[in-house]
Formats: C-alpha cells, sequence, structure tokens
C-alpha cells in the first residue's frame, strides 16, 4: 500500500433475531451483486456509532439506536493507496420493519443458510466469530474484488 492516505473510514450493521440475521442485497455502487449488513460512509464530525444508526435507517428503514460495536475490519486493494477501515456492529434490538431502499433489498436469512457464495469472500472467515458474540479485528488484503491474497484475524478482548 503505497502513499499514507487517511483510511476510508465506514460501517456495517447487522441485525439479528433468534436463528436469524437479516442482509441486504447491494443494488448498486460497491459491492453490487452481494448480499451484506447494512453501512457506508461515516460523515465527518459524525460519530462511527451514529453513522452506522444512520445508514441502518437509510437502507433498510429499521431504528436501531443500540448498535453494539463487535469487531473492526481493515480492508487493502492492491493498487489503492485508500485503506478501508470498517466498523462493525451487531444489535438485536429494533423497531421497524424492513424495507427495501434504493441501495438494499433487504431478507432474513437463518443462520444456518447465510448465502456465503453471494457476499464478500471474508465474511466467511469473521461471520462465525460475530454469531458467537466474539469481538474481533481483522485485516484483509485483496487483489480485485474476489480473491484475497493475505488476511489476518484474531479474536480481542474489546474492541
Ligand atoms: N462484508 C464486507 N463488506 C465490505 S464493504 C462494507 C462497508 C461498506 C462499504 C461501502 C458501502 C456500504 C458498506 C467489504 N469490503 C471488502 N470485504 C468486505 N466484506
Amino acid at each position: 500500500r503505497d502513499g499514507m492516505a487517511p483510511n476510508k473510514r465506514l460501517t456495517l450493521a447487522f441485525v439479528q433475531e433468534a436463528g436469524r440475521i437479516l442482509l441486504g442485497y447491494k443494488k448498486r455502487g460497491f459491492g453490487c451483486g452481494r448480499w451484506n449488513g447494512f453501512g457506508g460512509k461515516v460523515h465527518d464530525g459524525e460519530t462511527v456509532h451514529a453513522g452506522a444508526v444512520r445508514e441502518l435507517e437509510e437502507e433498510s428503514a429499521l431504528i436501531a439506536p443500540k448498535l453494539d460495536k463487535v469487531g473492526v475490519l481493515m480492508f487493502e486493494f492492491l493498487g489503492d493507496p485508500q485503506l478501508m477501515e470498517v466498523h462493525v456492529f451487531t444489535t438485536k434490538h429494533y423497531s421497524g420493519t424492513p424495507s427495501e431502499s434504493e441501495e438494499m433489498r433487504p431478507k432474513w436469512y437463518s443462520l444456518e443458510e447465510i448465502p456465503f457464495k453471494e457476499m464478500w469472500p471474508d465474511d466467511v472467515y469473521w461471520f462465525p466469530l460475530m454469531l458467537k458474540g466474539k469481538h474481533f479485528y481483522g485485516y484483509f488484503t485483496f487483489k480485485g474484488m474476489n480473491d484475497i491474497v493475505d488476511y489476518k484475524l484474531r479474536e480481542v478482548e474489546n474492541i
């Protein structure tokens, strides 16, 4: 990674119920065509937590002020000097009904049927930690959008 551009700070939020998790199908933009949590850029002057709550509501119509921070994932894309710094949140407490937005089509998935083949390739590494309620720190190096050339992932006591 050449150059020291400031990291791009992003959020990713997951809503869970007993035995199932809400994912969104990304209809456009970065990560288009993959199922993921809800998130996006953190605005200037906004806390990461507030950005996560905002993006979740914008993309799914769910209101969830009590998001729990569960991890930080760094993504390096070879050739791109700007690192993505993704703050991952989850919650079981929310109000509203999942609704489709311009960006995302929401759908509940049983924890036994998470569509990893239609998700980012790193998810299969850290989802198990998130689903077990663990906190984690990961660094994934991508070549293009599909190939992980290197990664580090470890559980942490508090994130
Ligand atoms: N699960 C997952 N998510 C992302 S981007 C999430 C943050 C984001 C970025 C842009 C728009 C909305 C949300 C990934 N990138 C590389 N691997 C990845 N895995």
